[in-house]
């Protein structure tokens, strides 16, 4: 019996044991999903965070004042206070920026003429190229990217000159010029015989690849009466498409409250006041090649180029 009884007692005893340690299984399991759901919200937490922090100070993230689907009916204008910077040139009456900004108009120049100023960038482009990503063709000066370098493209290619442009290129570059000018006018209210053409004045065509020397470091923010002297007003018409021809290559506003984007779109065209009230840079291009004009006016008639002529 004593025996038995203290058979039993061990049955009970293993028993006892069991669930003991089933409950402290139950235990753990419940402490490991605790732990495993509190780690999961500190990182959901980090995360946020991390986020909140890279959206706040991140200088990529961009307001897109036009974007590449859009196709605008009338020119979208973007009123900037005018910097100091006009003041320490000479100012002509009627020209010089007293009211600044930035706009982008879609209907200067139609779908048919970039097409045709593309295959005339390209034609010019194709007799020489920058060994980086950045080549430009200068049609006032000459100026085309050879290499590491610049050739006179009417001195080196003097024999074949007639048979890559044609007087018809010209006359549609001058047409284009005469457009772009008017429109800065009546956006900016200004006398547009008062303007004139300023160089340079030049083609580009940018791909992905590296740079080599520093002419094809097209990316560095910066303001164009700075760089370049005698610009008052700066236009750029596109000739090939952003996310379609190229992507990165986003025209860039550098404002002290955050980054403003414009989207390349063939036949648009961006015009802008070229003092320190438009700090601008153009994004690296991911892939594919983009393809612009850069023309340019000032209100000082000695800065003042005629329009290129066929030699
Ligand atoms: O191609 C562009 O979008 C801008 C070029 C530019 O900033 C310039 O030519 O000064
Ligand atoms: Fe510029």
């Amino acid at each position: 019996m004593a025996v038995q009884r203290r058979g039993n007692f061990k049955i009970s005893d293993s028993n006892t044991t069991e669930k003991k340690i089933k409950r402290y299984n139950v235990h753990r399991q419940t402490s490991h999903s605790r732990a495993f759901i509190i780690t999961l919200l500190l990182l959901t937490a980090i995360c946020a965070v991390v986020s909140w922090l890279f959206l706040s100070f991140n200088d990529d993230i961009t307001e897109t004042l036009v974007s590449r689907w859009e196709a605008l009916s009338q020119p979208r204008v973007f009123v900037v206070q005018c910097s100091e910077d006009y003041e320490n040139h000479k100012r002509f009456p009627g020209c010089t920026p007293t009211k600044c900004g930035r706009a982008v108009s879609d209907n200067v120049v139609t779908k048919e003429e970039a097409q045709m100023l593309k295959r005339l960038a390209e034609r010019g482009l194709s007799l020489g190229g920058s060994d980086g990503g950045a080549s430009i063709l200068d049609l006032h000066s000459g100026a085309l990217s050879w290499g590491k370098k610049f050739v006179n493209i009417y001195r080196y290619f003097s024999a074949e000159i007639n048979d890559v442009f044609t007087e018809d290129d010209f006359k549609l570059y001058r047409d284009v010029r005469g457009r772009i000018q008017r429109v800065i006018a009546e956006t900016f209210g200004l006398d547009p015989t008062q303007m004139h053409l300023t160089k340079p004045t030049f083609f580009s065509r940018i791909n992905s690849t590296g740079a080599k020397t520093t002419h094809d470091e097209y990316w560095h923010p910066h303001i164009d009466k700075v760089t370049y002297g005698s610009f008052d007003y700066t236009s750029l018409l596109y000739l090939t498409d952003y996310s379609v021809d190229f992507g990165g290559g986003r025209f860039i506003f550098m404002d002290p409250d955050g980054n403003r984007t414009v989207e390349p779109l063939s036949g648009r065209v961006s015009f802008f006041s070229s003092g320190s009230e438009n700090l601008h840079r153009v994004e690296k291009v991911a892939w594919g090649t983009r393809y612009a004009i850069t023309v340019s006016f000032t209100c000082d008639p000695d800065h003042a180029i005629s329009d290129p002529i066929l030699p």
